[in-house]
């Protein structure tokens, strides 16, 4: 997982995940140009296992925490590297609720619980996932809506192994976090976590007075 090598960073224009854009506009008579990228909408889920009270989040590999860890080098045909020997992988490994894009023609709440199914392994029945909050994230370059939920799931609903589809080339490590070590884990700087996990255990805390 986090054996990293051969890292070279490249401009990019536009891909089926994200496209960069200069936007020109004028407000109140002022001309102004923002950058900004179009991405898609997320959803992403956080996964409380009743039967052994804990959390379950992914940890992966993020190339985009990783070089904003690292020192980047110049190099004469304008691409930039890293020294991996220098820079470990885990420097790009981050903790986060299972998450997905929203790139299908199916609702909310059915992509949550397919995400569930490949990253996690559980079968969590439609019934179970709950709506947390919808909000615009990343405001000064993508403003893309991030669908926040929470599912109650137990021992039971664990059908699969999880870690993500292969054939999409996903690698993702399944990690128990026990609730009541969760708060300390939670504001642990060291960790690399995205907002969303924050956000989504401290509502956790908040819904069931835990
Ligand atoms: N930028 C990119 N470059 C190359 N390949 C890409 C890519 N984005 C997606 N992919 C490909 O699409 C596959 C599926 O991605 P997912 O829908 O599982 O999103 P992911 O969990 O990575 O991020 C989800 O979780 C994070 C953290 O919550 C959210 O920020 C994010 O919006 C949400 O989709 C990836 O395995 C990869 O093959």
């Amino acid at each position: 997982m986090e054996k990293i090598s051969d890292v070279t960073i490249q401009p990019c224009s536009s891909t089926p995940y994200i496209k960069p854009l200069r936007i020109t506009y004028t407000q109140d008579g002022v001309k102004k140009i923002w950058d900004a990228m179009k991405v898609h909408d997320s959803v992403c889920v956080l996964l409380y296992n009743k039967s052994r009270d804990c959390f379950v989040f992914v940890r992966q590999f993020r190339p985009a925490v990783y070089i904003n860890s690292v020192v980047t080098e110049k190099q004469a045909d304008g691409t930039e590297t890293v020294d991996s020997a220098k820079y470990p992988g885990t420097l790009g490994l981050s903790y986060e609720c299972c998450a997905g894009i929203v790139d299908k023609d199916c609702s909310l709440v059915e992509i949550a619980k397919m995400e569930v199914l490949e990253e996690c392994g559980y079968d969590v029945p439609l019934e179970n996932i709950q709506k947390i909050t919808s909000y615009k994230s990343g405001t000064g370059v993508s403003g893309a809506m991030d669908h926040l939920f929470c599912a109650e799931v137990t021992d039971v609903m664990k059908t699969g192994p999880g870690g993500g589809l292969k054939e999409e080339g996903e690698l993702i490590d399944l990690i128990e976090i026990p609730l009541r070590e969760s708060r300390k884990w939670l504001f642990d700087e060291a960790i690399n976590k995205d907002g969303e996990l924050i956000l989504s255990v401290l509502w956790f805390y908040d819904h069931y007075g835990k």
